[in-house]
Order: structure tokens, then sequence, then C-alpha cells
């Protein structure tokens, strides 16, 4: 994998400490996990909305986006899956150090390829949030019209149809997004974030007074 030699590790003048204490709060990875059409994009647009009101630096890594440029060179066998998600991780790593706090929307379907990611990371600090929501729902959603394509052939490797989906063995967090509403869904992360002390009370109260 290492292709590059001769490369020195540059020590920074400014830390992630310094960034996050000018930021105002700790940085954290949060890995949103699903089938396609089970509410990722949804949630974590709406959790960084919520964020950005408590005046958190955020950013919203999503598949689609990230495959228009990063990777759009990548398709969806379980190869192609397994580089994207690599990449993925090394850009969430990035952005921890940042004193960011950055939320993924990427179906990423293999235990192995999040559990990587989860070792890239300090720690606690990745949170997998599986967006939990059965087939069927997702499909009579079909946001964006891809189910009813992947039954007709017309997409091959399709998750949950014709590639694999395997579930999170012990995330940090599920939604039920089927049985949840979107405010009670972003509700959960919230509360999350509060639990492992990323959100700092102070910080919310001047928030919610502002
Ligand atoms: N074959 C196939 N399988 C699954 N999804 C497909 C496929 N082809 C295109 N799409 C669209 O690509 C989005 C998933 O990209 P990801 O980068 O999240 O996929 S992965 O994590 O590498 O598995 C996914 O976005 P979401 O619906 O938001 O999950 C789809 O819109
Ligand atoms: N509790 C919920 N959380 C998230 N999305 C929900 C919820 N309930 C219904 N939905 C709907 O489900 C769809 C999820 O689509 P999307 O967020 O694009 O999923 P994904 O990013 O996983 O492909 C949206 O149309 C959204 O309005």
């Amino acid at each position: 994998m290492q292709k590059s030699s001769n490369v020195v590790w540059q020590e920074q003048k400014v830390n992630r400490q310094d960034r996050e204490r000018l930021n105002g709060h700790g940085s954290v990875v949060l890995w949103f996990t699903g089938l396609s059409g089970s509410g990722k994009s949804t949630v974590a647009h709406a959790v960084e909305e919520r964020l950005h009101g408590y005046r958190c630096r955020t950013i919203v890594l999503d598949g689609d986006n990230v495959r228009h440029g990063l990777c759009g060179d990548l398709g969806f066998s379980i190869d192609d899956r397994h580089e994207n998600i690599r990449r993925i991780g090394e850009m969430a790593k990035l952005f921890l150090d940042a004193g960011v706090i950055s939320l993924t929307a990427f179906i990423s379907p293999m235990c192995s390829d999040r559990n990587r990611v989860r070792e890239l990371i300090p720690d606690g600090e990745f949170l997998e949030i599986y967006c939990k929501c059965p087939i069927e729902v997702c499909e009579e959603r079909d946001v964006k019209g891809l189910y009813r394509r992947a039954r007709v052939g017309d997409i091959k490797e399709f998750t949950g149809i014709s590639s694999p989906y395997e579930e999170p063995e012990k995330p940090e967090l599920t939604i039920d997004t089927h049985e949840l509403s979107l405010e009670e869904s972003v509700e959960q992360v919230i509360n999350l974030l509060h639990d492992r002390g990323v959100l700092r009370e102070e910080k919310v109260s001047t928030a919610a007074g502002s």
C-alpha cells in the first residue's frame, strides 16, 4: 500500500487541541451507515444544521457527492467500495485533526471496512450510527428511483438486492428510521454527542439563547 519512500512526518506547530480550544468544542467522526434510502443523508444534514446552530464547525461527507470528485474513479464492486471507504476514513481522520465534527453518509456495507476506519481513529472518537430500516421500506421510499432500476437489472451490484449489506455488530447508536420521526432521530444523535462530552452544556445554552 505505501508506495512513496523518503517521506518524513512533518510535526505541526498548531495541533488538534489548539484547534478544538479555538472552536470551543471537541471533534469527532459521526459515521452513518445503512442501506440506500435508510436516511443517512437526511439525518446527517439535519444534525449538521442543529450543530451549526450551536456554532460548531462541521462537514458532511456524502457518498453521492464524494463520488463526483475524490472517488469518481470508483464503482460499486466490493473492491471499489473498500477503496472508497478507505479514502473516506483517511479524510475523516484529517477533519478530526482539523477540530471539525465530520458526519459521513456512506452505505459502507462491509463490517471489515468500517472497522478498519474505526482502527484509524482514536478510541471513542469514531461513533458508528446505524440507520436501520427494512429494505422493503427503503424500496418503497425509492428516493432516487434506483431500487426500481436495480430490480429490473438496470443497475448491477445494488446494495441489499445484488450486493451485500452487513449490519453493524456494535454501533454506538442505532436509529430506527422506520419507527422514529426525523426530529427524534436527530435528537438521538445530539444526545449521543452530549453523552460523549463533544457538546458542552454551556455551548448549547448559549446557542439556545441566541
Ligand atoms: N450499485 C449501487 N449500490 C448502492 N448505491 C448505489 C449503486 N449505484 C449507485 N448508487 C448510489 O451511490 C450511493 C452510494 O455510494 P456510497 O459511496 O455510499 O457506497 S459505498 O459506501 O461505497 O457502498 C447511493 O446513495 P444513497 O442512496 O444515499 O445511499 C446511491 O445513490
Ligand atoms: N426518521 C427518518 N430519518 C431519516 N429519513 C427519514 C425518516 N423518516 C422518513 N425518512 C425519509 O427517508 C428518506 C431517506 O433518504 P436519504 O436520506 O436520501 O437516505 P440515504 O442517504 O440513506 O440514501 C427521505 O425521503 C426521508 O424524508
